[in-house]
């Protein structure tokens, strides 16, 4: 019994999910521009944890195949007969549409709406569609995973903002970097299970240069955050200082030789880091 609890809970992809509700709540806290009321949090973060947890579900249940014969994903719940594709894809559509009914009675119908079309966009058009056909897959995927912000703002507004997209657009550049430092050490996975991420189909050499080219353009993105929202000196300051630790990470992963990951794998904790400090940042710089 605690095995299937805990299979469930597996299914959302509890960590992702934790980052994702935290982007979300700082979008809050910006939009607001202090903090919203209890109400408020709870019902974005609830209606968000259902929907990232239960497209997080449908993601394992269509790609119980490939989680399989890859070493990092064949413990999952699927594949390690815990749950079954059936439990997992009633578990995910549940999630989903309770999760959007729930937001648009509670909170209103645009946060309620984006929340869906993350899912439908995570599920469908990554999922689906570009993951197993492009290894631009997690570049336009990437959109999904930056939404998370929007609802948040929509679900203390009621409406978007520029600063609410530059929010999206800041987790959008972000993902390149983060995904393609961990696809390197986690190549032969890729290639056994068939799919096109860029380090199969264009080589380590050149996914390392275009994560670098993402770095550069995500540290004149963030920057940009500051022209158009008033934020103290805190954030530009942390801004540059993750930015440019980040593409010195980036720089080493480039320059190391080919087949040591020591600097990819690096790169990639000091992603998730570094998100995580920029968002801070943004919060402590109206607070
Ligand atoms: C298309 C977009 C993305 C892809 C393909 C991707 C891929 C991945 C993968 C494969 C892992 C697993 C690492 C492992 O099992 O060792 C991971 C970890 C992680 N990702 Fe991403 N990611 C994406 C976007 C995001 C976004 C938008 C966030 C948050 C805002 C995020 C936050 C995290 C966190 C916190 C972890 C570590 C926790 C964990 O492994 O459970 N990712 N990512
Ligand atoms: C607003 C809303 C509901 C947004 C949905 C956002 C969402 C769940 C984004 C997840 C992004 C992500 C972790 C992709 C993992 O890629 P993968 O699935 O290829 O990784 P895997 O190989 O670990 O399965």
């Amino acid at each position: 019994m605690a095995d299937v609890i805990n299979g469930y809970w597996q299914l959302t992809k509890p960590g992702i999910m934790v980052m994702l509700l935290y982007t979300a709540l700082s979008g809050m806290i910006l939009a607001q521009r202090g903090i919203p009321s209890l109400r408020i949090i709870v019902v974005t973060l609830l209606g968000l944890a259902m929907s990232t947890g239960g497209s997080a579900a449908l993601n394992m249940w269509y790609d119980r195949d490939i989680d399989a014969v890859m070493k990092r994903t064949v413990k999952r719940p699927i594949p390690a007969g815990i749950i079954t594709p059936n439990q997992a894809l009633i578990f995910g559509l549940s999630l989903i549409v309770l999760s959007f009914v729930m937001m648009a009675v509670f909170l209103n119908l645009l946060a309620a709406t984006l929340s869906f079309a993350g899912a439908v966009y995570y599920v469908v058009i990554y999922t689906f569609w570009l993951k197993r056909s492009t290894p631009q897959n997690i570049v336009i995927g990437g959109g999904a995973g930056a939404m998370p912000p929007l609802v948040g703002w929509a679900g203390v507004t009621g409406h978007l903002s520029l600063t609410a997209v530059l929010l999206f657009l800041i987790i959008f550049l972000w993902t390149p970097p983060h995904f393609w430092s961990l696809a390197l050490y986690k190549n032969e996975d890729y290639q056994r299970a068939g799919i096109p991420m860029m380090p199969v189909v264009k080589g380590s050499r050149n996914t390392k240069w275009q994560s670098f080219i993402y770095g550069i353009v995500l540290l004149i993105g963030s920057l940009a955050l500051y022209f158009v929202t008033p934020l103290n000196l805190v954030y530009p300051i942390a801004a540059v200082v993750l930015g440019v630790g980040f593409l010195y990470y980036l720089t080493r992963t480039l320059r190391e030789e080919e087949g040591s990951f020591r600097w990819a794998r690096r790169s990639f904790f000091f992603s998730l880091a570094y998100l995580m400090l920029l968002f801070i940042a943004i919060d402590f710089s109206i607070l």
